[in-house]
């Protein structure tokens, strides 16, 4: 499998199948588990203080053993030894840093298929997109190793025996907190910017999906000194002990817009430098103008599906015009057959599991939610009736119709396999309602008229925009949201820039 950078993080199009039509279907594979689920920092293994949970298989239900669980008290230990490895890390000359980040990049794609295993029995995310994900963190580690020559400064002219210039520095110790829909692709790409600038990283991976986390450090083990990349696993009081933590003064979460408010909150008391990438309820726009068959197709791909619609990107709301909305609403309904709920460490699954019980029990909510406020449910809305996946938490793709911008299914974010369909004739008051919503993270707008492309574009109060596209990122182009999605960019050289701070410099001659 081969990564371009266009299709960082798109998922398979619904229109090719996982496995060649009539395959007989690919068994699962047991993964590799990881032998150690401490915590890992200053270079070694250390049992937590706060003790161990176990994590579980989504798509069974069975345990797949304890993990650590840091408490404060594992906070103040990680944190203490990556504030010690910053002196020489941040002095460490840049090339130097690319050079062991290219062999993460390289141990990753070595490691692919045993890493995407791990998140898809972990986290419920097919196998096959999983070993997308590791691709996709190891084209990022790649990236920015790539980019260290680029944290540079300026030079201001002063006059005769008087050099001015600013430099870029590191902050310290990075916080870096992630959600639980990547697993692996979170832990080891969020890395990697902050590392490349110079700084320490604390690392939390998700409550829910630890596991290759740990997997990912015992491969990388030994290629940066001791303490500059620490992974810790724990829940929420890890996470706020982390954010709050007086000698981290950058923290950076990947979460709910809730604990976006919470990291900022803890934040402000030390005056820290964050970035947030937060939830979505974005919309994909599809004029009458527009080639239906790449608008249908865009409006499944954008949906996420194949990760139980759980992706912040997804473009959940689709505002359809409706000269055209039985056609589109058709084609959708066709396409959206490809996926279906399925055991993830199956090579042919096209679609797995939620990540746990609470998760399901919001999803299955809100489909209760859009039936009682009098929407159209036009397929799914129930859990598969495969007596193979009885046990674990799956959604059939779901797709409601009659939507009007008021209900609840058209505002919130489900982070589930549910498309909300809504018809529009007036642009104006569409384009309105699209930007209703506090969230403003994607948008996708499907016409062959670029007149209408660029209006829309420039309306949309969103960060990143797909014109007759849906899903894919672009590597190198930045990543993020406007109003309650975020602040910052990821994935350009805007995020590593975001880990450095200037100083000017000014010398006498
Ligand atoms: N914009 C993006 O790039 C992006 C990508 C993926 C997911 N998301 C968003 O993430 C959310 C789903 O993920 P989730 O359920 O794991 O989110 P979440 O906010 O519940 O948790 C995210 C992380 O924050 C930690 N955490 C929870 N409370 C905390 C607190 N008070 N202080 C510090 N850390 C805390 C969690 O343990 C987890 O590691 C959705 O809203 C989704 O849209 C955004």
């Amino acid at each position: 499998m081969s990564l371009s950078p266009d299709t960082l993080t798109a998922p398979t199009p619904a229109t090719s199948a996982a496995a060649a039509p009539g395959a007989p279907p690919v068994p699962a594979t047991a993964p590799r588990l990881p032998a150690h689920r401490d915590l890992y920092y200053g270079g070694a293994w250390h049992a937590p203080q706060g003790g161990y949970v176990d994590t579980f298989n989504p798509a069974t239900g069975e345990s797949l053993g304890p993990c650590a669980d840091a408490n404060p008290d594992d906070v103040n230990a990680t944190v203490a030894s990556a504030k010690v490895a910053f002196d020489s890390w941040s002095r460490t000359k840049p090339a130097d840093r690319a050079v062991m980040m290219r062999k993460v990049a390289t141990v990753l794609r070595d490691n692919a298929l045993d890493l995407a295993l791990l998140d898809a029995a972990n986290c419920g995310s097919p196998v096959h997109e999983m070993v997308r994900d590791v691709r996709n963190a190891a084209a990022q580690f790649d990236f920015f190793a790539g980019l260290v020559t680029e944290i540079k400064g300026d030079t201001i002219p002063m006059g005769d025996g008087v050099i001015n210039m600013s430099v870029r520095d590191p902050y310290g110790v990075v916080g870096r907190i992630v959600a639980y829909n990547h697993p692996l692709m979170f832990t080891a790409a969020k890395s990697a910017a902050p590392l490349a600038a110079g700084n320490t990283v604390v690392m939390k991976p998700p409550v829910q999906a630890p596991l290759s986390a740990y997997r990912l450090m015992e491969l990388v083990d030994g290629i940066f000194p001791p303490g500059v990349w620490n992974v810790i696993s724990g829940g929420t009081p890890c996470g706020v002990a982390l954010s709050e933590h007086p000698d981290v003064p950058f923290v950076s979460l990947i979460g709910s817009v809730a604990t976006g408010r919470a990291v900022a909150r803890a934040g402000a008391e030390r005056l820290k430098r964050i970035t947030l990438e937060l939830g979505g309820k974005n919309a994909c726009v599809v004029y009458p103008d527009a080639d239906l068959d790449r608008a249908s197709t865009g409006a499944v791909n954008g949906m996420n599906f194949t990760w139980s619609g759980q992706s912040c990107g997804s473009t959940s709301r689709l505002f359809v015009h409706a000269s055209v909305h039985d056609e589109v609403v058709a084609r959708v309904l066709e396409k959206i057959r490809h996926y279906r709920p399925g055991i993830p460490t199956d090579m042919d699954t096209t679609m797995g599991a939620i990540v746990s019980r609470a998760q399901h029990e919001k999803v299955m909510r809100y489909i209760e939610i859009g039936k009682d406020e009098g929407a159209t449910l036009a397929c799914g809305g129930k859990v598969p009736d495969d007596p193979a996946l009885s046990k674990g938490w799956f959604i059939e793709p779901t797709v409601f119709t009659g939507v009007t911008a008021d209900m609840r299914i058209a505002r919130e974010e489900i982070f589930g396999p549910v498309l909300s369909v809504i018809s529009w004739t007036d642009e104006d008051e569409m384009l309105t309602q699209v930007n209703a919503v506090e969230y403003g993270l994607t948008g996708a707008i499907f016409t062959r008229d670029l007149a209408n492309a660029h209006r829309a574009a420039g309306r949309i109060q969103s960060g990143f925009i797909w014109v007759n596209n849906a899903g894919p990122h672009f590597l190198g182009t930045g990543y993020g949201g406007y109003k309650q999605s975020g602040i910052g960019r990821d994935e350009s050289i805007e995020e590593l820039l975001s880990y450095t701070q200037s100083k000017n410099i000014n010398i006498t001659l």
